[in-house]
């Protein structure tokens, strides 16, 4: 363990290290030539617990004094070989710690003064009383002793202060005194590192110098402290100013550092009035500037989206409420603003998050860019923004404003070589009219919102007390929904695909029905989009994939034909990862045979996630399942994609079928379509055929499958099975034909 006797600091030059092992017995060393003597000087210190060598001889004596080590010599002067003093001048060339006691029967001064002159402890004239030596031995030992006591004291308590002052230096924090005037008397060195002040620099100068000024107030009271107990400043919060440069030493080079202080009060005791009288401030800075940093960013974060840097919901409340107030204050009225992008989720599903994030953003800057000092604008989340304007003169203000959104979200859109086109449907609310409260105003231009989707979408429209109808048809709906899924309302119906040959059903389409308690039964179209907006297609896909297994299994039970089914597939269930998996497990439960079934994905699919689409696709081929494109030519896809995806059939859109009203008109698209499917080698099925016309032209350029309500309407699966038994069959038809 380090200890402050022998601790090493940075910057110390050598250990420290004691010269007396004060443990053991004091070494002495006897120099005299006189047998006698020597002998008698020996019997006389033996037993008093010293260790004692003896030298009859110069040479001896420097033999003995350069191996070992001695506390105290008793010299003899005048030796036959080498003299005292010699022994002396050698003791002290050499550096040897060890006292002289010098003994000699010389009567001249001149012995004595050199003795003396070079460092003896003592000089005693030969013949000297027993008493008297073993007085001056005793008296140089405990010299001895006492000056090795106060050289080790000394080490120690320099070291001591070393490792304080060490300490103090290599404290993260700033630690400092203030004199009674507030003036430093002292800082340690990070004091330098953090602010860029040298300690000579701070020195006796007055706190404040430091201090920011808005902080100063605030620091008055914590660097003027003099509380020592727990009333004393803690964890104070100020910033100082540091200096600007590009000093090597500093941590960082901002101007300003944010400090947590904790100071107390330095007092000394008053003899005189008997009390503790005020000297000074102790305090320890902690720099906390990072942390304060990132504290803003959460807290920014916590206020703002992140995509677009535009105020949250939390904020908007909050800035929406100080509105309401200035607004009562000073009677003014004022306009809260929903709008939801249109189309939004078309180019989310078909072009990426990634540039659907993009788009928000860039709509997001085109609402900026019309809105005045102290609109608030915020992005309520998905492609929900909402907008406060204060102190509105009247409602053409707000109506303006609403024009501006509208006019330029209607320019196109870039996203990386991409354009797209969107517009906006923005419901007005406004105070006091239309509410008084945050959330009253915003539901009513959520409301009125709504009301612009329902009327067509693309415009604004100020909120109406006759809209709250609308509005619980809305959550009426959804509720209903949920209860459908729960009461078994909803249905497969199978609109059959016919070949245009033999007039034979060789397929079919399921298609979901809802029979409605109250409005009778609502085709897909109703229902499903709006279940697409309310996460409720998941369950909803999960019982069509259940209810359609079971439909199969009682058409092939009843020993109809076995022709193959085709099911819409949401794009919401295809991004789930467990979708393959339970596709397979109902085929198995249901034994299905796989190759029974064609999946229908819109363009759209393929192009949101091309890699991710293709490998639940793939899958679902290796299963035996067949994949149908539905509603081709209407997306954004490109032809790549027919070749990238396993694909097998592809649906005409009934939109370019409509088209055809004469059988020999011409009809591009259409013949394209059927042009890339021939070339590919793919099925192809034309969707939405209601004429003769239609199916004729259809059959005379080469698509011999058909479904519309030329052949059948989706009907229901009893129906269905009974066209499937009574259909002519294949031997009848051709004898027909023949
Ligand atoms: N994920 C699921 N989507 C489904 C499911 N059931 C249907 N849908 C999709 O909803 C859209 C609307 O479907 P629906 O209202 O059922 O309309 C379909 C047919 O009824 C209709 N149709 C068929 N023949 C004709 C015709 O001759 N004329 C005419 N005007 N309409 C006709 O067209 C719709 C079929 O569309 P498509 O799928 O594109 O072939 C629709 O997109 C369905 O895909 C479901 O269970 N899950």
């Amino acid at each position: 363990m380090m200890n402050a006797h022998n601790a090493m600091f940075p910057g110390d030059p050598a250990p420290f290290s004691p010269t007396l092992d004060t443990d053991s017995q004091p070494r002495l060393l006897l120099v005299d030539d006189e047998p006698r003597l020597l002998s008698s000087l020996y019997e006389l210190l033996k037993g008093r617990g010293y260790q004692l060598t003896t030298a009859s001889s110069g040479a001896e004596a420097l033999a003995h004094l350069s191996r070992l080590r001695f506390d105290l010599v008793l010299l003899d002067l005048r030796l036959p070989d080498i003299g005292g003093h010699e022994i002396m001048d050698f003791i002290n060339e050499k550096g040897i710690d060890a006292d002289v006691i010098v003994m000699s029967g010389e009567v001249g001064i001149d012995a004595a003064i050199g003795a003396l002159k070079r460092g003896a402890y003592d000089y005693l004239r030969k013949p000297y009383a027993r008493e008297e030596l073993l007085h001056t031995v005793t008296k140089a030992l405990k010299g001895r002793r006492l000056a090795i006591d106060n050289e080790r004291m000394a080490n120690q308590l320099e070291n001591s202060e070393k490792m304080y002052r060490y300490l103090v230096d290599s404290s993260p924090d700033i630690i400092y005194t203030l004199n009674h005037e507030g003036r430093f008397t002292f800082v340690n060195d990070r004091a330098y590192q953090l602010l860029g002040y040298s300690r000579d620099e701070l020195l006796g100068k007055h706190y404040s110098v430091l201090v920011h000024e808005e902080d100063l107030e605030r620091a008055r009271y914590v660097f003027n402290e003099r509380r020592v107990d727990e009333r004393a400043s803690r964890n104070v919060e100020l910033r100082l100013k540091c200096r600007g440069g590009n000093s090597q030493d500093r941590t960082f080079n901002t101007t300003l550092m944010t400090i947590s202080l904790n100071a107390i009060g330095m007092h000394v005791p008053d003899q005189e009035v008997k009390k503790l009288e005020f000297f000074g401030t102790y305090g320890v800075a902690r720099d906390i500037t990072d942390r304060k940093r990132a504290e803003e960013v959460i807290s920014y974060q916590a206020y703002h989206d992140i995509l677009t840097d535009l105020p949250n919901r939390i904020l908007f409340k909050d800035r929406l409420g100080l509105a309401v107030i200035q607004a009562k204050r000073k009677k003014t009225e004022l306009a809260v603003m929903f709008i939801d992008l249109d189309r939004f989720k078309l180019v989310n599903d078909t072009l990426g998050h990634v540039k659907g994030d993009e788009l928000l953003q860039q709509a997001a800057t085109r609402l900026k860019d019309c809105l005045r000092k102290g609109d608030t604008l915020a992005r309520q989340g998905g492609d929900e923004f909402t907008i406060v304007l204060p102190e509105l003169r009247d409602r053409d203000d707000a109506r303006m404003v609403a024009d501006k959104f509208l006019e330029t979200l209607q320019q196109p859109f870039d996203l990386d070589g991409h354009e797209v086109h969107i517009s906006a449907s923005i419901g007005i609310a406004i105070y006091p009219t239309d509410g008084e409260s945050i959330d009253e105003l915003l539901r009513h231009a959520d409301i009125a919102m709504y009301q612009v989707k329902a009327l067509g979408k693309n415009g604004h429209s100020f909120y109406h007390t006759s809209m709250l109808d609308v509005s619980h048809q809305k959550i009426a709906l959804e509720q209903a929904l949920r209860r459908a899924l729960e009461q078994d309302e909803l249905e497969m119906y199978y609109q059959p695909q016919i070949d245009a040959l033999t007039g034979r059903i060789v397929g079919a389409e399921a298609l979901m029905r809802w029979n409605h308690p109250t409005r009778g039964v609502l085709s897909a179209g109703e229902f499903l989009p709006f279940a697409e907006e309310n996460g409720l297609m998941l369950p909803i896909s999960d019982w069509m994939i259940g209810a359609l297994c079971r439909d199969m299994l009682q058409w092939n039970n009843a020993g109809t034909d076995h022709v193959r089914l085709s099911l819409n597939l949401s794009p919401q269930y295809l991004d789930r990862g467990d979708f393959f998996e339970k596709m397979r497990n109902a085929l198995v439960r249901y034994n299905i045979a796989p190759g029974q079934i064609e999946v229908e994905i819109t363009e759209n699919i393929c192009i949101r996630n091309p890699q991710y689409a293709i490998e639940q696709l793939n899958k679902l081929c290796q299963l035996g399942v067949s994949v149908a494109i539905d509603d081709f030519g209407t997306g954004y896809s490109s032809l790549s994609y027919l070749h990238r995806f396993p694909i097998h059939t592809v649906k005409i859109d009934q939109s370019f079928v409509k088209e055809i009203y004469e059988e020999g008109g011409h009809y591009p698209v259409i013949l394209a379509i059927i042009s890339i499917a021939r070339g590919l080698g793919l099925n192809l099925i034309a969707e939405g055929v209601e004429t003769e016309e239609q199916a004729r032209y259809l059959r005379a350029n080469g698509c011999m499958t058909m479904q519309g309500y030329l052949y059948y309407r989706p009907i229901p699966l009893g129906e269905f099975m009974k066209s499937l038994r009574t259909q002519p069959t294949l031997f009848g038809l051709r004898a027909i034909q023949a």
